[in-house]
């Protein structure tokens, strides 16, 4: 129900323009609205007040007015100088405690989908990117909306009461002021429209250096291994002259036009002063309001030049609000099936004339059929780019087949929804991935319920207790990013108890002994003989001593099956593939049996 709820907001979130997206973002935090709004209206009236306060002084000393008067003009000077600073934090201290809501609201909703996205998706969007998205697109979104409302909405409230002021103090130099402020608006406006392309392609281009350093630095040890480090670096330097290249022309660009609105303003200011002058000479305003209306034509400029910098926000949020509604608008391939759940117990597998390929017109499994009954352990063999781990990729739901069909539990998966089918499997690759979390999150997998009882259990079962006992704060200690401070076999270990923990019905290993010394992998032998009873087994080896547990065998090429059967059999039958395979050992090209 509540997922329900989720994917239609996102759903929507994909369809909203900018606007829509801000009234979604902002309205559920009305309240800290209410109280922003009171604020900019307090600073708007303080920042039109002072002005006067001055004006009416400078005219009360002018006419030889009380001395008592001009120290109580001084004193509310004062006053308001004090109130509008206080003002000034209330707001910020409001506008930050709104982006941190709103912004935080809509980067779990983009984590939440991308999460959901297959691995098409991340083929496509390296690491580095989606961060940039997540983080840098919806900060500058966040830091848009907070000063947005602090001053888009201050400064249109500001810049109307002084104009409105101006027209009260005299409508022909008012009228002057509106319909200057509105010139360099549109004027404004059109220079504007030239810096939209070029903020876009400065993000973009930060996004790809991210994506860049991201993928670098996760490939360290490749890097240095073959000595690739000076390619690395080229790489980068191309990547940061890009950035350059795009940031100069940015920087190039909004400081012409600041200048271009300085001397706008300046030219404005001079007409009101001499509109000023003319009006005192006439008598018909006194030098109080000469000095309101140069402050005021001068304070003009603040929130029109703000206007200019606000736009230039909103040009960036609306590039990243592009962004992140295309990544939310890129649906995952994968559609959840009507069926919530598995059947329970053992279950069976099966592939069912399945052809698959990776989307480039390559075929990868070509017309596959096997079956693997419950509580049995398939055992599949093949060369090199054979297919052994796109099999387990169809298993997991990672991909659907083109045609025919994947079964579990006699259940074809395109009719299941993906949850129900992962919450069954557990998978054991060749990559160990743990994570800067505690011990017991690692082998947990961030689930509480699972009872410290049960994770030492699992522990001792892998023989782990010892190196357990080593460990300064035992299942509360933290594991180093990139599994830093753990050996190849302690890591792949540590997964293992993460599936004895998960209790899955069907259990895929993918190499998943080839990283470890003999007494490691006696260890895990050892731990595969509690660990696989009574449970579904696909192995993928390439060793034939990991087959030994089999009960059947699949021995597949370029996606062909090309041989399927009980292991027991094969082994008796000379002319069988896999029994000479177990003569000539899996270095021999399958091919040339
Ligand atoms: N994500 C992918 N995108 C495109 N092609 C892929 C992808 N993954 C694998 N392939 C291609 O599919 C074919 C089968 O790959 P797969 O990883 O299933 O083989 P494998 O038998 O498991 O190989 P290995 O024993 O090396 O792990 C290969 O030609 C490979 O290049």
């Amino acid at each position: 129900m509540i997922r329900k709820k989720e994917e239609s907001g996102l759903e929507k979130l994909q369809s909203y323009g900018t606007v829509q997206l801000l009234r979604y973002m902002l309205l559920p935090y009305w309240g800290l609205l209410l109280s922003l709004l009171v604020l900019l209206l307090s600073g708007m009236a303080l920042d039109l007040a002072n002005p006067f306060v001055l004006g009416l002084f400078i005219d009360t000393a002018k006419s030889g007015g009380s001395l008592q008067f001009l120290w109580v003009l001084a004193g509310a000077f004062f006053g308001v100088v004090i109130l509008r600073q206080a003002v000034l934090v209330c707001e910020t201290g409001i506008a930050s405690s709104l982006q941190m809501s709103t912004t935080n609201t809509l980067r779990t909703s983009v984590l939440r989908h991308c999460l959901r996205l297959d691995f098409s998706f991340y083929q496509t969007h390296l690491p580095g990117e989606l961060i940039e998205r997540i983080d840098g697109d919806i900060s500058t979104m966040g830091n848009f909306l907070s000063r947005f409302i602090i001053s888009i909405v201050g400064n249109c409230l500001l810049v109307l009461g002084m104009l409105i002021s101006l027209i009260l103090i005299d409508w022909r130099l008012g009228c002057f002021l509106v319909v200057f402020s509105v010139s360099a608006l549109f004027l404004l406006k059109h220079l504007q429209q030239r810096m939209g392309p070029v903020w876009e392609m400065q993000r973009q281009a930060s996004a790809d250096l991210y994506g860049f350093l991201e993928e670098r630095f996760s490939g360290t040890e490749d890097i240095r291994a073959s000595n690739a480090v000076a390619y690395m670096l080229r790489g980068h330097i191309e990547q940061t002259r890009k950035m350059w290249r795009v940031a100069s022309q940015a920087g190039f660009l909004s400081t012409s036009l600041f200048q271009a609105m300085h001397w706008i303003f300046t030219l404005g200011t001079i007409i009101a002063l001499a509109l000023g002058i003319w009006l005192f000479q006439s008598g018909a305003i006194t030098i109080g309001t000469i000095y309101i209306i140069v402050r005021y034509s001068t304070m003009l400029q603040g929130p029109l030049m703000g206007f200019t910098f606000q736009a230039q926000d909103f040009q960036q949020a609306n590039a990243s609000l592009r962004r992140v509604r295309q990544m939310l608008g890129t649906a995952g391939s994968i559609v959840d099936g009507p069926r919530q759940a598995l059947p329970e117990g053992t279950l069976s597998l099966a592939f069912e004339q399945v052809n698959f390929s990776y989307g480039l017109d390559m075929p990868v499994l070509k017309d596959l059929s096997f079956q693997v009954k419950p509580g049995t352990i398939l055992g599949i063999v093949g060369r090199t780019g054979s297919g052994k781990t796109t099999i387990t990729r169809l298993l997991e739901r990672f991909y659907d087949p083109d045609s025919g069909a994947v079964l579990i539990g006699g259940v074809n998966l395109r009719d299941v929804s993906v949850q129900a089918v992962r919450s069954r499997i557990a998978m054991i690759t060749q990559e160990v991935t743990l994570f800067h979390a505690t011990l017991r999150e690692n082998l947990t997998v961030f689930d509480t319920t699972i009872s410290d009882e049960r994770i030492h259990q699992a522990i001792a079962l892998l023989g782990l207790e010892q190196w357990l006992e080593t460990l300064p704060q035992g299942l509360d200690t933290a594991i180093e990013p990139g599994n830093m401070g753990l050996s190849a076999g302690e890591s792949q270990l540590l997964t293992f108890a993460r599936v004895f923990l998960k209790d899955p019905d069907i259990i895929v290993l993918d190499e998943a002994s080839s990283r470890l010394d003999p007494t490691t992998e006696r260890r895990i032998e050892q731990a595969l003989d509690h660990l696989l009873v009574g449970r579904t087994v696909v192995i993928i080896a390439h060793r034939l001593s990991t087959l030994e547990r089999a009960d059947s065998i699949l021995v597949l090429e370029d996606g062909v099956c090309q041989e399927y059967g009980l292991r027991e059999e094969l082994i008796v039958t000379p002319n069988s593939r896999f029994a000479q395979l177990l003569k000539t050992g899996l270095d021999e090209p399958v091919e040339a049996l």
